[in-house]
């Protein structure tokens, strides 16, 4: 269990973090999303003691984390998945590590193993890819067996398959009890992994709640329907009590999911129908709504941002 209470971080005029309080429970994924410049790494920087709040606490199973002894053993991170020294091999970065926290050797050849890095234990770390540094840094926060776990936007430039074992490697640590927390600027990643999520925005708490009913409030359901008759559906549809708005570009649009019903009903009467589709509201939509009025840096032109990137 992480708890974070009135967390506050200031760098000059700039109010990085402020006030945030909330808790990460054990045995689930907890995602904590906002977009860029929200303040997640300075967040997951103070919970691990790297950076001093300016106000605030975080409690790692009810103690500080610099008193924790061989923190490693509690809580395990992947903050900056380049922050290896080139120049080693990954078996030497781990080893090191491994040493310096009173862990025994034994235990490097386990993690190497779990994150698939085996066969290239002793090439250094300088000549690895982005997928193969990120299991490294991975590999680092297993080490201690710790029972919590941190990854700052660890799927960040991975292709398809590393995000796919990221993912479930994730899942797999919750579901052996363990606190998972996992930082990351998009929904729609988060939607697959998290079960829990911490939103922020300019370093202020927007939601915490369960992905459950995240999902549940926002992302509603509807049936976009195309027919070259559209007067005579909307008065069908109008008869058998089904409201239709016209949704442009000749389409409309029902709420709900009456995708058969609507169906029938044209059958019915004999009404064409070039498209009859159940459709999903996007959570990246719902996430961007909640966040529209903290984002940092908005996308120039005309219309909104379709990602968070800065610039
Ligand atoms: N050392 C620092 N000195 C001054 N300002 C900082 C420092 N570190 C972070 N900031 C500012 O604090 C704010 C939060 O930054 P932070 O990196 O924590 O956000 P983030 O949510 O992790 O964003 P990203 O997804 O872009 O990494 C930003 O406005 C950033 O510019």
């Amino acid at each position: 269990m992480i708890e974070v209470e009135g967390l506050t971080k200031r760098y000059g005029a700039k109010l990085a973090v402020d006030r945030l309080t909330f808790r990460v429970r054990p045995g689930i994924v907890t995602g904590f999303l906002g977009p860029n410049g929200a303040g997640k790494s300075t967040t997951m920087r103070m919970m691990l003691g790297l950076d001093r709040p300016t106000a605030g606490d975080v409690r790692i199973d009810g103690r500080r984390y610099e008193n924790l002894q061989d923190p490693l053993k509690y809580i395990g991170a992947l903050l900056d998945a380049k922050g290896v020294h080139g120049g080693r091999s990954a078996f030497h970065h781990l080893l090191c590590l491994a040493q310096s926290n009173g862990i025994p050797k034994s235990r490097v050849h386990e993690v190497l193993h779990a994150v698939g890095l085996t066969a290239v234990a002793r090439r250094k770390a300088k000549g690895f890819s982005l997928g193969m540094g990120q299991r490294l840094g991975i590999a680092g926060a297993l080490l201690g067996d710790p029972r919590i776990l941190m990854f700052d936007e660890p799927v960040n430039g991975l292709d398809p398959e590393g995000i796919h074992w990221i993912r479930n490697l994730m899942k797999s640590l919750a579901a052996q009890g363990r606190t998972v927390f996992v930082s990351s600027h998009l929904m729609s990643e988060m939607a697959l992994t998290a079960d829990h999520l911490v939103v922020i925005g300019q370093g202020r708490l927007l939601a915490d709640t369960s992905m459950a009913d995240f999902i549940q409030h926002n992302s509603h359901s509807y049936v976009r329907i195309r027919t070259p008759q559209p007067e005579r559906l909307l008065d069908v549809l109008d008869e058998a009590g089904i409201k239709a708005f016209r949704a442009g570009g000749g389409t409309l649009e029902v709420d709900g999911g009456k995708a058969e019903r609507i169906g029938e009903l044209a059958a019915e009467h004999r009404i064409v129908l070039h498209e009859l589709s159940p459709q999903q509201a996007s959570l990246e939509e719902a996430f961007m709504r909640l966040t529209a009025g903290s984002v940092e840096y908005h996308a120039q032109g005309g219309t909104p941002p379709t990602g968070w990137k800065k610039g």
